[in-house]
């Protein structure tokens, strides 16, 4: 291994009681809110079909031009107590929210910068009201953080010469000040989730990713800090130059997912996946007809694929500018609560069995059991489950207490019969197992 000063701080999985915690949340939210919702996706007449919250880049808006929608920030039926309902309802242990996003506007009254809440005719702290209301029903707060802020003018994406070098100096100390600010005024923070980290100005500093991380962790015992954060000595992101992971957990799946066959390397390290609900949009865009939009149960898939991998997933939502939500997010949050209800016990604390993955789909695993989530019912109405050497299958229910039958159709092979009823949605098994030592000859392998 090579010598680094900024590699990874700890190798392995952490196993204290906040790590924990973020684990067994399992499913998140992410809010993505900012002055990008108030044009929605368009500008000058124009719609833009990219990403809304990067609408100031496809439209090539100034910033001081950009910045001037701050007079327009005043979301009038905003209420913080219906979000946190919201997010109750859908079964979400934990929510993201944006407090800067590249733009530079602030959900948080910085003293740092003008650009905030404070200075626009709304007024009033965003951030805190939304910590408040999500931590009294028992939500955790996540906070994402774009380094990148496009407002500043001490920013750069390189170091071309002393005078960038100076400059982005400046940068960092600004930062430095406004995560001070994010973690002091709200202290109940659970994670830091950064963005905007990608340029090269950041790569040549990965000496100030480490110190963000350590920082926050000093300011906040426990709290968790993502992979994406952080550069090496050698600029290397996520995995430093002797291939450990940096932060509390890969943070590199977005808008994609792990294979379930082939990058089973991902169940030895802590993982959170996020996703968009129409192709791509994070932020509020006025036109959902441009793309795809996965309908509940798509969602649904993508949820269990990640838990099944030993990953969470974070699912995105991206209000309107009057701080209301359109109706497609409300009725897939609603859609998805419902399911989470009935089938919860499946994710909430569930991990990768480190079984080989099946047709009908995937398996979650916790203490003693092995939940089988069939997302495809089969013809054949037999479910085929390979059980690693010496495992046994006591009995398989289905959640609501239906008895399904088991039948060992060859060495560790069973089939699990599929339940009469079809309930035209995913519907979730439960295997009681236990690990036998006998091994019956029974079963003769060909001779080929
Ligand atoms: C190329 C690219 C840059 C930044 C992003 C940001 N990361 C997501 C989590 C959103 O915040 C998006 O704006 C996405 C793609």
């Amino acid at each position: 291994e090579i010598g680094l000063q900024y590699g990874a701080d700890r190798l392995g999985k952490r196993y204290d009681a906040a790590m924990q915690k973020f684990r067994e949340n399992r499913l998140g939210a992410f809010i993505h809110w900012g002055l990008y919702a108030i044009p929605g996706g368009e500008w000058n007449g124009q719609v833009y079909n990219g990403a809304a919250e990067w609408l100031k880049s496809w439209a090539k808006v100034p910033a001081e031009e950009w910045l001037q929608l701050m007079k327009q920030w005043n979301p009038q039926n905003f209420d913080a107590k219906k979000w946190a309902k919201m997010a109750k309802d859908m079964g979400v242990k934990y929510v993201k929210i944006t407090t800067k996003h590249h733009e530079g506007f602030c959900l948080w009254p910085s003293k740092f910068t003008e650009y905030t809440v404070t200075n626009t005719p709304y007024k009033k702290d965003i951030l805190g009201e939304l910590v408040k209301a999500y931590n009294e029903v028992g939500i955790d707060v996540h906070f994402y953080f774009s380094v990148m802020d496009w407002s500043h003018p001490d920013w750069r994406y390189s170091i071309k010469n002393q005078e960038d070098e100076i400059a982005f100096q400046r940068f960092l100390a600004f930062t430095d000040n406004q995560l001070k600010e994010l973690a002091t005024r709200y202290p109940t923070v659970k994670d830091f989730w950064f963005d905007g980290t990608w340029d090269e100005s950041i790569k040549k500093n990965g000496w100030w990713t480490a110190h963000a991380e350590r920082m926050l962790k000093e300011l906040i015992p426990g709290v968790t800090v993502n992979s994406r954060l952080r550069a090496d000595d050698y600029g290397k992101r996520h995995f430093d130059s002797n291939g450990h992971l940096m932060g509390d957990y890969e943070s590199a799946y977005e808008r994609r997912l792990p294979d379930p066959i082939k990058d089973l390397q991902v169940t030895k390290w802590d993982w959170e996946a996020c996703m968009t609900l129409p192709e791509n949009q994070w932020g509020y865009h006025k036109d959902w007809s441009l793309s795809y939009v996965k309908n509940p149960v798509e969602v649904l898939e993508r949820i269990v694929h990640a838990v099944s991998m030993g990953g969470n997933m974070v699912v995105n939502f991206g209000p309107q500018a009057d701080g209301d939500f359109r109706t497609e997010e409300k009725e897939i949050a609603k859609a998805i609560g419902k399911w989470m209800q009935k089938n919860g016990e499946c994710i909430y604390a569930c991990d990768y069995a480190g079984w080989e993955k099946q047709d009908w789909e995937y398996y979650t695993h916790k203490k003693n059991s092995v939940y089988m989530i069939v997302f495809n019912r089969p013809y054949s109405k037999q479910l085929t489950v390979k059980v690693p050497k010496e495992t046994q299958i006591i009995n398989a229910v289905l959640l609501n207490g239906e008895k399904m039958k088991v039948t060992e159709t060859a060495r560790n092979e069973y089939n699990v019969g599929v339940p009469k009823q079809d309930f035209q949605e995913p519907f979730v098994i439960k295997l009681e197992i236990k690990s036998s030592k006998t091994s019956t000859n029974k079963y003769q392998e060909a001779l080929t």
